[in-house]
């Protein structure tokens, strides 16, 4: 049933890929950090999953909810696509939310595919917390941000 979203992403941006870890975060359990400093536009890393479409996705987040997971994995690439990296999937999905991110995710079209990059919007230095703007769409349930920016809009969604 198309279940077997191909994987988005083969990391062919892995060579461009920065040096990163994942650890304990002062936003939210994990995220992910700098190894090296990283320039502004520079690309930080491929969000990897599958590819599925919305059905499928409406699927699956409803399994990973019921198991507990919850749902977060699932990263909305257009109207009908999303990238689900709960069972395929690499460092980028401990990247956490910040109303004053240092990153942003980018939609990009390479031969017919879709990717999602992060890419740094500002200058990054070793040891800071990658994050950026899930622009969540606004839901009545709020979920509290944690990010600690002066500008915090106080939810994710
Ligand atoms: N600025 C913020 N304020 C508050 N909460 C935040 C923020 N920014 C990320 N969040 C949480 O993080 C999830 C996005 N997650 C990013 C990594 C996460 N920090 C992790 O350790 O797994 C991935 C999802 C998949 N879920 C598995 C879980 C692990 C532990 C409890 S639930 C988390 C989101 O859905 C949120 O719940």
């Amino acid at each position: 049933a198309g279940d077997a979203g191909e994987v988005a992403g083969l990391g062919q941006f892995k060579e461009r890929a920065k040096k990163l870890r994942f650890g304990r975060s002062r936003i939210h359990n994990w995220g992910l950090f700098a190894q090296e400093p990283v320039d502004a536009g520079d690309i930080v890393v491929e969000y990897i999953g599958q590819l599925i479409r919305q059905r499928v996705a409406d699927q699956r987040e409803h399994q990973y909810l019921s198991s507990g997971i919850g749902s977060s994995y699932l990263f909305r690439v257009d109207e009908d696509t999303i990238i689900d990296a709960t069972k395929m999937g690499n460092l980028a999905r401990f990247i956490n939310h910040s109303c004053d991110p240092n990153c942003n995710a980018k939609i990009i079209n390479l031969d017919g595919q879709k990717k999602i990059v992060i890419y740094a919007k500002k200058d990054i230095e070793e040891g800071d917390e990658i994050t950026y703007d899930y622009k969540f769409p606004l839901e009545a349930e709020k979920l509290p941000c944690y990010c600690g920016s002066k500008n915090c809009r106080g939810s994710l969604n």
